[in-house]
């Protein structure tokens, strides 16, 4: 059973739960694999084109939670447990991404992909995972100190999901198959009440820089990054702000002291705030990328087929809005 908790002094994110009953889980699964038996790959438009008409026939108290959880403009988080998990027929967890696209992991990316469906539409990035709708998390030899999601001693620091890029997703969903040593998620936000206005003033302003993570692996020229203009953490609405931050891939735009002093009181926020979820097989969170943050804990990899293994989605409310950055042939993979 997933926990969540706070570690700190700081306070809690709003998340929302659901316990699916054993017949909505057996429900879901059945649907699951219909659509694997018709549809060769999640990723193919034809699919995706009927995934939201699909998404109908789930259960429809899992429908209205994700239909809640889409209207709310505070909750930072949402988490659906007990999907069934075939443990019999799922491998052992690969120890790369590659080889991530299992048999048995199969029906669950479906999951995954209606049950996102339901919020929006499901985006990939052509840099990353070879530009895969569903992607798959697992710790892998070499990268255990990296900055990236296949890392495992080291902790994944908080951040907004793509926080470079204006094309960066609303949602993002995980869905556990395996986490044995119980790691932690991390979740954090801000209370704008905790910050002095004078603050949340300069945040809202563009005095700040976002450099790509190296989760994107395609070719840059020698020693360039790509990076954001000079962009406000705080945009929106000043009563509900959204949040645009990432611990280990934003600065201040060079000289700005204040910018800097206003940074350094956000990661104080941030971090006394973060909070874990420990997701069980069959959990499926959904973070809300507009208003968290998130992250995960370290621990060590076994990479003896039992570890930690998610399945992994973007998703955007209006495609309309990613069209700037997609690809000629497939407006759902973006440059
Ligand atoms: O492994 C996790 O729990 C989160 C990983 C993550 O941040 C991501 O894949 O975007
Ligand atoms: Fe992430």
């Amino acid at each position: 059973m997933t926990s969540v908790s706070s570690v700190s002094e700081g306070s809690l994110p709003k998340i929302t739960e659901l316990q699916l009953t054993g017949n909505e889980s057996e429900e879901a699964h059945r649907l699951t694999l219909a659509c694997a038996r018709r549809h060769p790959e999640t990723d193919t438009s034809d699919f995706l084109r009927f995934a939201r008409t699909l998404a109908c026939r789930l259960p429809m108290r899992i429908l209205s939670f994700l239909e809640e959880f889409r209207q709310a403009e505070d909750l930072h988080a949402a988490v659906i447990h007990g999907h069934h998990i075939a443990t019999e027929t799922l491998e052992p967890t690969p120890s790369t991404w590659q080889n991530g696209r299992t048999p048995g992991s199969r029906p669950y990316s479906w999951l995954l992909t209606l049950l996102a469906s339901w919020l929006g539409d499901v985006i990939g990035w052509q840099s990353q995972q070879s530009g895969r709708l569903v992607t798959d998390v697992v710790p892998s030899p070499g990268m255990e100190q990296s900055l990236v999601s296949s890392c495992s001693d080291r902790e994944l620091s908080w951040h907004t999901e793509d926080a470079w890029s204006e094309s960066r997703a609303d949602y993002v969903g995980l869905f556990c198959l395996r986490n044995p040593s119980h790691v932690g998620t991390t979740l954090s936000f801000l209370d704008t009440r905790d910050l002095p206005p004078k603050i949340l003033t300069v945040l809202q302003e563009a005095r700040f820089v976002f450099a790509r993570d190296e989760s994107h692996t395609d070719e840059e020229p020698p020693g360039e990054t790509r990076r954001s203009p000079n962009v406000p953490v705080l945009t929106g609405n000043p009563r509900c702000p959204q949040l645009r931050a990432d611990r280990d891939f934003m600065a201040e735009r060079p000289g700005d002291a204040v910018a800097r002093n206003a940074l350094r009181m956000l990661i104080t926020q941030l971090d006394s705030n973060l909070t874990d979820i420990a997701l069980a097989p069959g959990d499926l969170l959904f973070v809300n990328n507009r208003i968290a943050v998130h992250g995960r804990r370290p621990f060590t990899p076994r990479y003896d087929g039992a570890d930690r293994w998610l399945k992994r989605v973007n998703i955007v409310r209006d495609l309309w809005r990613t069209q700037v950055d997609s690809t000629e042939e497939n407006n759902r993979i973006l440059v």
